[in-house]
């Protein structure tokens, strides 16, 4: 059997049962590092040119990081002239620290300090593998052979550094593999690595907790954060990190976590991008924080700048249900969610907290809009399309109306089986209610005793017609010389209006419900004069009424 789950085994949590991070909350950001030209880099088919590093570095100091971890030197020359290119052309600004990767081997460490000759301040990360497996099967090496590698170029690298007395060094560990480490062991080999560097608090030392591969739920990568938080020695001189994967689809989770218990910083990439599955998704979690009303202190209001330019240098599509940033995140097809959003975004106050149902956020703060917030299709309900109408064209239709014109909307969607535009609803629309066989060209009103005269003419495509008749207000007189007109008997059911925007010279749209004989009928009208809005918006509905009524008739012979 090939899709046997027989051939693995589950993870062994560790067994801690003092456990504290459950019951802490997050309340400020970490420090955040974004390894995108790196562990990012790493994963690419091509990777990057010297160029699109660059453009990347630009983009990463604008979002606001101050640590960024830039390459591995010593491992390409493109890396290596990247380096030397930030540090030659001034690229660095003052505030932002860079960092490099090497492993424990000391003509790479050289290399490394080649690469950096010049910088103001820099973290050297170095890095070597810890877990069972790759002591046993890859170095093939017991545990004292695994701490004297990690040992070995602790003291390279505090030595080489000494050689550079320019620079402000910080150095960063990793036990590469760590999640599938024993934590005592890690503690170990991170115990030994401090024992060289000896940190202070005025000059501490990064240790760097990968999950390399995410390999347990996120609550056991927490448990061995927090055990390695409560054991390691120099614990006020140590800067806790954290880099997770996302093997398992966890990375984020595994990383807020991990906060929880007792991480400082956070390393990843900007839209996860990075080894097999990627790294921590670092807009994920940073809006994660946002949403919760905590600065994550870096700026990504210019999501559509990032997702271009993490596109143009990896090479790699963003998915568009990418947390945050997808192009449909902020969308809502179906019906009762548009509904939701809909009366949601009518009472919600500038100088309210954001309480929108099915909006995690303001889309605008990510310099998204409204407009796509609401797409119609068959699935979609009256809030939905009085959603795009109001906030494309600006009619605040009434509920009654709402619901006439989502049954022609969804007659429409259900016909071509897809998504209809905006275009096509305001078009559905303005057909169904708006052009009606008849244009009311002027109109009179007289006071006759108690009651009102109304001479109105219309145009029609049989000519043009004047009626006559008398009401308590214009619209009772209008349906009155309808009336005498024809033989249907015409009752008003609903009516609405209000202005299409500000201003005394603000056009009035005019809603109304109409009964001839037993068939509903609506018309909508847009004029200057609002008892002119009025009138056309019954004639309207008349019309629609009737055509509706011939449908039926033509369908029923
Ligand atoms: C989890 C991570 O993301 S770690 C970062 C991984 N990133 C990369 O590897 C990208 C850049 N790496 C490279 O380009 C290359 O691996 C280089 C240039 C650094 C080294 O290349 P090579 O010298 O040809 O070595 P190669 O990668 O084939 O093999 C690794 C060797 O280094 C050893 N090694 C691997 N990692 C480490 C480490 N962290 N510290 C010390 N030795 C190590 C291996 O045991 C192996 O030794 P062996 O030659 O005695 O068998
Ligand atoms: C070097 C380390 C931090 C790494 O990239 C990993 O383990 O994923």
């Amino acid at each position: 059997m090939a899709f046997d789950h027989k051939k693995y085994r589950p993870y062994h949590p560790i067994n801690k049962t003092d456990r504290r991070w459950p019951n802490a909350t997050i309340e400020h950001s970490p420090k955040w590092c974004s390894v995108d030209l790196r562990d990012g880099n790493q994963a690419l088919i091509d990777p990057m040119t010297v160029d699109q590093k660059d453009r990347l570095f630009s983009l990463l100091v604008e979002v606001g990081f101050k640590e960024i971890e830039v390459g591995f030197p010593a491992a390409s020359q493109t890396d290596f002239d990247f380096v030397r290119s930030l540090i030659e052309q001034n690229k660095i600004p003052d505030d932002v620290t860079i960092q490099v990767l090497t492993q424990a081997r000391h003509d790479l460490i050289e290399r490394t300090y080649e690469a950096l000759k010049g910088v103001k301040q820099a973290v050297v990360h170095l890095y070597n593998s810890t877990s069972p497996t790759q002591r046993e099967k890859v170095f093939k090496l017991d545990k004292q052979g695994i701490v004297d590698i990690a040992v070995n170029g602790a003291k390279t690298v505090k030595a080489l550094a000494a050689g550079y007395p320019e620079t402000h060094w910080t150095f960063q560990y990793s036990p590469e593999s760590f999640s599938a480490t024993e934590p005592e062991f890690a503690v170990e080999i991170c115990n030994a690595v401090l024992a060289v560097w000896q940190p202070t608090p005025e000059q501490p030392a990064i240790i760097n907790l990968p999950s390399t591969v995410e390999m347990t739920t996120p609550n056991v990568f927490a448990d061995q954060i927090e055990y390695m938080h409560e054991n390691f020695a120099y614990r006020d001189s140590v800067i806790l990190s954290v880099h997770t994967h996302n093997d398992r689809g966890c990375a984020v989770a595994a990383a807020e976590l991990a906060i929880l218990a007792g991480a400082q910083r956070v390393e990843g990439t900007l839209l996860g991008n990075g080894e097999r599955t990627g790294n921590m998704d670092i807009v994920t979690m940073a809006m994660n924080l946002y949403s919760q009303g905590i600065d994550p202190t870096l700026d990504l209001s210019g999501v559509s700048k990032i997702v271009q330019t993490i596109q143009d240098c990896t090479q790699l599509p963003v998915h568009p249900r990418h947390p945050y940033v997808g192009e449909l995140v902020y969308t809502a097809f179906s019906g009762s969610h548009q509904d939701a959003i809909n009366k949601c975004l009518q009472v919600q106050h500038e100088s309210d907290h954001w309480d929108v149902a099915y909006l995690p956020i303001d889309p605008t703060d990510v310099g998204r809009s409204y407009q796509e917030v609401v797409r119609i299709n068959s699935q979609s309900g009256k809030g939905g399309v009085a959603f795009v109408l109001e906030q494309i064209y600006g009619f605040k239709l009434p509920r009654w109306m709402q619901i006439a014109l989502s049954k022609v909307v969804q007659k429409r969607a259900e016909g071509v089986g897809k998504e209809i535009s905006v275009d096509e609803i305001y078009r559905v629309f303005t057909e169904t209610f708006i052009h009606s066989a008849g244009k009311i060209l002027n109109y009179d009103i007289h006071q006759q005793h108690d009651k009102q005269r109304l001479d109105a003419t219309i145009e029609t495509p049989h000519g043009v017609t004047t009626i006559v008749g008398i009401g308590n207000g214009p619209l009772e007189a209008f349906l009155n010389a309808l009336m005498a007109h024809d033989s249907t008997h015409y009752e008003i059911s609903d009516y609405q209006e209000h202005a299409m925007g500000a201003g005394s010279k603000a056009d009035a749209a005019a809603y109304i419900a109409i009964k001839c004989n037993d068939q509903n009928g609506y018309g909508v009208a847009i004029q200057q004069d609002s008892v002119l809005a009025s009138l056309q918006a019954c004639y309207n509905a008349v019309v629609q009424a009737k055509q509706v009524q011939d449908e039926e008739q033509l369908q029923a012979s």
